[in-house]
């Protein structure tokens, strides 16, 4: 849904840019492209085949025989390019062609006809004919595998239907078509002159009109944390002079952070509409361009457009797609990227945070994010639109339905309840399939029975993407998720827990635990990254002690459980086998620029046994202590799990309320104190990491 929008944004805001282009520019750019293909299907037109055609032929027996072998079922049918009289007898040339595609096998083949057998070779054509064959291909990858063996055995070139394999035989031709494209490219910007603002640079960023202002705030449902925490920008934009007046701090860049489909293009356009002010909209993606420089200017000229239409919002989708991290390799478009990224961080620095120009961006994986642009005076406000909870997820519905007409019996609170990991794009995305169904049944309304089945159908779309669990799923979640929450809140050495949900959330996550730091913290101490490990084996230590069994979804919390044993005993000497360091240490305060790539402490084969001896043997008396933990909070384990299970995400003051109507004694495990002064260790995980632990 989402999607179709952006293209149709996207596609809106490119008529408006490239009309102003000479048409003597055209005429050349078309000649350009008709060398280039040219040049190509002279280049592509050799095709040579060694294969002779009976060869093939027993190849494909052999692959049928191979085949029925293992499922006589199985079959493949195959049309011989033989004449249907098995008695007349034929002489094949080489292939002419043969195409593996995806359901047959087809080729052509030279044939002559010899004569009749028996008699004499009096009735001979001496003229080849060229025939076509095909058999049913039978797609299995190990039969198939088999089969490209063979042809590769025999050393017969083949082609094959499926696209990349094509590209793989025709890079060269492609590169070469591409560069006398961009040969006239080059040439065209010359024409264009160096005075003139280029056409392609003109930023496709598009100001949206009146009906883009009518959203408000009340049509973005269910993320209310992430409304509370824009209605400031809102203020901002309305009584910029006030804020002028008074010299405060104004954000100047927002990022909201979150799922797809979550609504943060909608709480934008809210934020311009609740503000009254225009609103310029584009995708990270409308950036990245083949030729270098051209992103860059498209930002340039985005700003300018609206500093000149102040106060406004910039709106920025997929800012992922041109700010990630510069750092990591990158195989194309390089240069652009990072030319364009620059210049966004250049016209942010540059614009007076008092213009009133407020740049909001979104992204849904701010971890590839370049730091630079999280940087104060960038991008440094984050603001977490998730999925809805139950709750949320009746309010979204009921913006959706206001203008479909809903017969008695409808409950929203049900169908709410009905569809956790839904995103409001989903949300809108059932209401109105339900809407279609009823218009095909020819009602008048739409009733319980189009909403089951747009339910049905909606969940049938997401389910491959993995995000519905199933009622047992969910309980089980929900324990392990309550069992995180409780022991991190038992623990007086870890971070408050900020709040507990089941709703799912990607492939990996059907729940998770998030920890908030009270301040930002550098050091980690040894009690507390014991009790970081209790908190992340609780999980599966509560599915345990429910349903005396375990189950897959713990496997983040072990690895990450694991690797704080490891790098106890290996970086931070906080094992029996003393203040060691094992491992290089990249981050060694000792060695010049931080890295400390080249120094390694050397150890044996015994040591590395010790190593695992003592990693295994922290995890065991971590999982022991915090068995303990939990079977003393078996009620308040219980209280918890089944106000998941009625709400799907509570947070910090409810979980607390609920521990202190199940527990009568301290609630603290007793003897382990927070050591105050902080040892000399450091930490490399990020805050979001070591604070999620993903269900
Ligand atoms: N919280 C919500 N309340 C009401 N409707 C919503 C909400 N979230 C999404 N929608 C519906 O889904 C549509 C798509 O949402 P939107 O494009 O804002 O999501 P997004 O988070 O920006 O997604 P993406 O990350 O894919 O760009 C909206 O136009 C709206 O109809
Ligand atoms: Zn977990």
């Amino acid at each position: 849904m989402s999607d179709d929008q952006r293209k149709k944004d996207s596609n809106r805001g490119e008529g408006k840019g490239n009309e102003t282009r000479g048409s003597g520019s055209v005429v050349f750019v078309l000649i350009a492209v008709v060398c280039a293909i040219v040049a190509s299907a002279f280049l592509m037109g050799n095709n040579t085949n060694r294969i002779r055609y009976p060869d093939l032929e027993r190849l494909l027996r052999e692959h049928a025989e191979t085949l029925a072998s293992s499922n006589p079922t199985n079959r493949p049918k195959i049309e011989t390019a033989s004449t249907q009289d098995p008695a007349v007898v034929v002489e094949y040339s080489d292939l002419q062609s043969v195409l593996l595609g995806d359901e047959t096998i087809t080729g052509t083949v030279m044939y002559r006809k010899l004569g009749t057998a028996g008699k004499d070779r009096s009735n001979a054509e001496n003229v080849p004919k060229l025939v076509k064959f095909s058999t049913i291909r039978v797609r299995n990858d190990a039969q198939d595998a088999s089969l490209n063996k063979l042809l590769i055995d025999s050393g017969v070139q083949w082609d094959n239907a499926r696209p990349n394999r094509w590209l793989a035989d025709h890079w060269l031709e492609l590169m070469m078509v591409a560069a006398v494209i961009l040969l006239g490219v080059i040439m065209l910007r010359r024409i264009g002159g160096m005075g003139s603002p280029m056409s392609f640079s003109r930023s496709r960023g598009k100001l949206h009109g009146q009906e883009d202002l009518s959203i408000s705030f009340e049509d973005a449902a269910g993320i209310d944390e992430a409304v509370e925490e824009v209605r400031e920008v809102v203020d901002f934009l309305k009584n910029s002079e006030k804020y002028q007046a008074l010299g405060g701090r104004i954000p100047k860049g927002v990022l909201l952070v979150g799922p797809p489909g979550t609504g943060k293009t909608l709480l934008a356009k809210a934020i311009a509409g609740e503000a009254g002010v225009p609103f310029f909209s584009l995708s990270g993606s409308d950036f990245v361009e083949m030729f270098v420089g051209v992103g860059a200017a498209r930002v340039r000229d985005m700003f300018q457009q609206a500093v000149s239409r102040a106060p406004c919002i910039i709106f920025i989708d997929e800012l992922d797609a041109l700010g990630k991290s510069r750092s990591g390799s990158v195989v194309g478009g390089h240069d652009e990227r990072e030319q364009t990224l620059n210049a966004l961080l250049v016209e942010m620095d540059g614009f007076d945070s008092n213009s009133g120009v407020i740049v909001i961006a979104a992204t849904n994986r701010p971890e590839t994010l370049d730091a630079a642009l999280l940087r104060p005076g960038r991008f440094d406000r984050h603001v977490l639109v998730d999925r809805p909870d139950v709750a949320g997820r009746e309010a979204i519905l009921k913006v959706h339905v206001r203008s479909v007409r809903l017969a008695d019996d409808v409950d929203l609170r049900h169908i709410a309840s009905i569809t956790s990991g839904f995103v409001g794009a989903d949300l809108a995305n059932l209401v109105n399939e339900a809407a279609l169904l009823a218009a095909r049944g020819d009602k008048t309304s739409v009733s319980t029975q189009e909403f089951d089945e747009a339910v049905e159908r909606v969940t049938a779309g997401l389910e491959k993407k993995n995000r519905v669990m199933n009622e047992d799923e969910k309980i089980r979640v929900a324990y392990h998720e309550a069992g995180h929450a409780l022991v991190a809140a038992a623990l007086p050495n870890t971070d408050p827990v900020h709040k507990v949900s089941i709703i799912p959330r990607g492939i990996a996550a059907l729940g998770y635990t998030m920890q908030r730091p009270e301040s930002e913290r550098y050091l980690m101490t040894k009690t507390e990254l014991e009790s970081r490990m209790k908190v992340l084996l609780a999980g599966t230590l509560t599915e345990e002690m429910i349903f005396q069994d375990i189950s897959t979804g713990a496997q983040n919390d072990l690895e990450r459980c694991s690797e704080i044993a490891r790098s106890m005993v290996m970086d931070y000497g906080m094992s029996r086998l003393g203040r060691l360091n094992f491992r290089r240490s990249t981050r060694s305060p000792f060695l010049a620029g931080g890295g400390g790539n080249e120094y390694q402490f050397s150890y044996g084969a015994e040591t590395a046994k010790m190593i695992d001896k003592e990693v295994a043997r922290i995890v065991e008396d971590a999982l022991t202590q915090t068995r303990e933990i939990l079977s003393q909070r078996r009620e308040v384990l219980e209280a918890v799990t089944q106000r998941l299970l009625e709400v799907e995400a509570i947070d910090n003051t409810e979980l607390n309320r609920l521990i202190q109507q199940h527990t009568g004694g301290p609630w603290l495990v007793p003897g382990t104190v927070t050591e105050k002064p902080r040892a000399q260790i450091r930490t490399d995980e990020t805050d979001a990491q070591r604070n999620a632990s993903a269900t």
